[in-house]
């Protein structure tokens, strides 16, 4: 019903707009396209999958050896094959398998054979139960070729009804290493599109009893409001109560912590079960904003975009919402960091950087013996920086006017050298180290301008994974699993994170370089160069408690979903006058739908069963208990976190929450 209703085109819109059109690029003179020497402008102009600057960084960081790079290369200008996962969760789960194994595998090998393809549909091997397929032909041969018709046919429509989901093989591997189980809280802090939340989510219900609804839930959170629409798209073929989205910044992700605001001078907080107090996870995905050239072979175009600085721009943003996640975890909880990124910038030096802020709290968890199937490599020990063109083997050698731009956690070994960083006036123009006041400092071994010995970690990197594209025609992806052994050192917390950035001078980098990283990366916004990385529930989360207003009236809802945001909607409502909005300026609010009139209504007509928890469950998005158009059903876990959100003044800034179940039609309610 709501699929064809101004959301879904609100959503469409904002998909086609996201997407930069690479069919329309400007003309250029045929001609002089060296891809096309004979000039013809009436036929496809492949992109030019090469970029000099790609090839000398990835060659010098050796992530696959002087053997392996022809075969690297070659696979990476090779359209992605096209893979999907069925729906372990759906009642046509059986359904589906036994199609592409008795029809599929067969009418396509047929098709293959006459392209002179090897197997035309496989079953991923390393994913459980024959549940994730990947066909030999890529999306855009599916789409074109009218011989596949009917395979195309099949993968729109029960993509659509929600049996399978499209998605890229090796985008499949984070939530697997996640290890969710029904019952647990899971935070996904950089959502969008949904391909991963959809996945937690089918395993959580997959592993329900039939009838029953998890005892856990996930909250998917996006910065990009416009993504969280296509996350809600997404997620919504998954007819789930136990999901929540969220529109916060992941590296201030809301702790709602409860019990340090009464602790300060109430004993109630003692009378409440940790799980009430404060929102912690038992599992944390964190699927960081990259640079995303593991993508290359989705995304041509991003060849011609690629330079180091991508990845370089993006790393203090990762390692800020890696360390938010490690403190929402709880102890004894997992979390899975990951990118689409091949670069060890964005990769192991994060991993590092967090190990190392975390001091033994954290671990890294070596999983070689899970999904044995899947083929990965050992992450790296020894990378160096590329900065404008010029490597650094340590953070000794970058020159003073790119020590904001560069840092040391950077690095294999995070050092800062910051004792001998008026040494380093060197590089640019060649000369010998010179102090401030001309005279030639004494030599320091460590700071010899000629010492450019390559550094290592001396942490066990190598049980991070990175998949690359030949070792099993795949994109490229990068996966560490963390556990948290014990509460994250006071030393975490705001002061010390932002005393550590001024010595680095990373603060000012935030900003500047993610902006600069998220302009290629088609991220819209970063926000927030606050360095607050804080256990949940520290003062910085308390903040929000103050100024919350709840309940605020909005009227938005009688115009649109709860998935819309009000941007959208105040255009739609052309002169009606503004809505007095809460403290989430442009989404609705959040109210428990409490009308015994109506919900008993509801009962007696549909014959709910008085076992079945249903009051205290529903929920409408409009203050106005008079008009209400939509309710909706969230689970317990949902009802839970949305309480304890209400009690700490609506940190969460909620954009769609459990499951849209009855609709009003003129006065009629509709069941879903
Ligand atoms: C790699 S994509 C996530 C893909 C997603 N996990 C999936 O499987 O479909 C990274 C996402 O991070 C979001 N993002 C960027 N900066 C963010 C921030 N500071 N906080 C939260 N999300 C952010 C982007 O909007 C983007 O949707």
């Amino acid at each position: 019903m709501g699929r064809r209703g101004r959301g879904s085109r609100t959503q469409r819109k904002h998909f086609k707009e996201n997407r930069k059109n690479v069919w329309k690029g400007p003309k250029t003179d045929p001609s002089s396209d060296p891809n096309n020497p004979t000039g013809d402008n009436t036929t496809w102009k492949p992109f030019a999958t090469q970029n000099p600057a790609f090839d000398e960084y990835y060659k010098e960081q050796g992530i696959v050896s002087p053997e392996d790079w022809d075969a690297f290369i070659e696979m990476l200008r090779k359209p992605l094959p096209a893979a999907f996962r069925i729906n372990s969760s759906s009642q046509f789960c059986e359904d589906i398998r036994s199609i592409l194994e008795k029809d599929f595998v067969r009418s396509l090998q047929a098709e293959a054979i006459e392209g002179g393809e090897p197997e035309a549909l496989k079953p991923l091997p390393w994913y459980p139960d024959n549940l994730a397929w990947q066909s030999n032909f890529s999306r855009m041969q599916i789409r074109k070729n009218q011989t596949l018709g009917r395979f195309h046919e099949f993968l729109k429509l029960e993509n659509e009804i929600g049996n399978i989901t499209r998605q890229e093989a090796v985008s499949m591997v984070p939530p697997l290493f996640l290890d969710v189980h029904p019952d647990h809280l899971v935070l996904d802090m950089c959502a969008a599109p949904g391909s991963k939340t959809f996945q937690l989510l089918e395993i959580m219900h997959h592993s329900t009893k039939p009838q029953l609804l998890p005892g856990g839930m996930v909250i998917a959170n996006d910065l990009d409001i416009q993504r969280c629409n296509l996350l809600i798209h997404q997620t919504k073929r998954m007819c789930t109560a136990n999901l929540i989205v969220t529109n916060n910044e992941a590296q201030h992700f809301p702790g709602c912590c409860l019990y340090k605001k009464w602790s300060r001078g109430s004993e109630m907080a003692n009378e409440l079960e940790p799980s009430t107090r404060q929102l912690l996870f038992d599992r944390v995905l964190c699927d960081v904003p990259c640079s995303g050239d593991g993508t290359l072979r989705k995304a041509p175009d991003l060849w011609r975009r690629w330079n180091t600085g991508m990845g370089n721009g993006l790393h203090f943003l990762q390692v800020h919402i890696a360390m938010r996640g490690l403190s929402l975890l709880k102890v004894g909880g997992r979390m899975v960091y990951s990118t689409c990124s091949m670069n060890p910038v964005e990769n192991e030096a994060v991993v590092a950087e967090i190990l190392r802020k975390c001091g033994g709290s954290v671990e890294l968890v070596d999983v070689s013996c899970e999904l044995p199937q899947l083929v990965r490599r050992s992450g790296l020990r020894k990378w160096k920086v590329c900065d404008k063109g010029v490597w650094f083997a340590s953070y000794k050698n970058v020159p003073r006017f790119r020590r904001s731009v560069v840092a040391p956690s950077m690095f294999p070994s995070g050092r800062s050298y910051v004792d001998t960083a008026d040494n380093n006036q060197k590089c640019e123009n060649g000369e010998g180290v010179h102090s401030e006041n001309g005279t030639q400092p004494e030599e320091d071994p460590m700071t010899s301008i000629d010492d450019v010995e390559e550094e290592a970690s001396d942490l066990p990197l190598e049980h991070c994974m990175r998949i690359v594209p030949h070792d099993q025609n795949t994109g490229a992806f990068f996966i560490a699993v963390l556990c948290k052994l014990s509460p994250l050192p006071a030393t975490q917390d705001k002061s010390v994170s932002v005393r550590e950035n001024k010595s680095t001078g990373n603060d000012e980098l935030v900003e500047k370089l993610s902006n600069h990283a998220i302009e290629d990366t088609r991220v819209d916004s970063v926000g927030g160069t606050d360095e607050r990385i804080s256990e949940a529930g520290s003062e910085a989360d308390l903040v929000g408690e103050l100024d919350g207003v709840a309940f605020e009236s909005s009227h938005a809802e009688a115009e649109q979903g709860p998935s819309d945001n009000k941007a959208e909607s105040a255009k739609s409502v052309g002169n009606r006058k503004l809505q007095i909005q809460g403290k989430w300026r442009g989404v609705d609010p959040v109210i428990f739908f409490k009308d015994e009139t109506i919900i008993n209504s509801i009962k007696t007509f549909y014959g709910i069963d008085e076992a079945f928890p249903f009051s205290g469950h529903l929920v409408s998005r409009n203050n106005d208990t008079n008009h209400v158009k939509r309710i909706y059903y969230i689970s317990k876990s949902v009802k839970d976190v949305l309480e304890l959100n209400f009690q700490v003044g609506q940190q969460l800034k909620i954009t769609s929450i459990g499951l849209k179940m009855f609709v009003s039609i003129s006065a009629v309610l509709i069941y879903f």
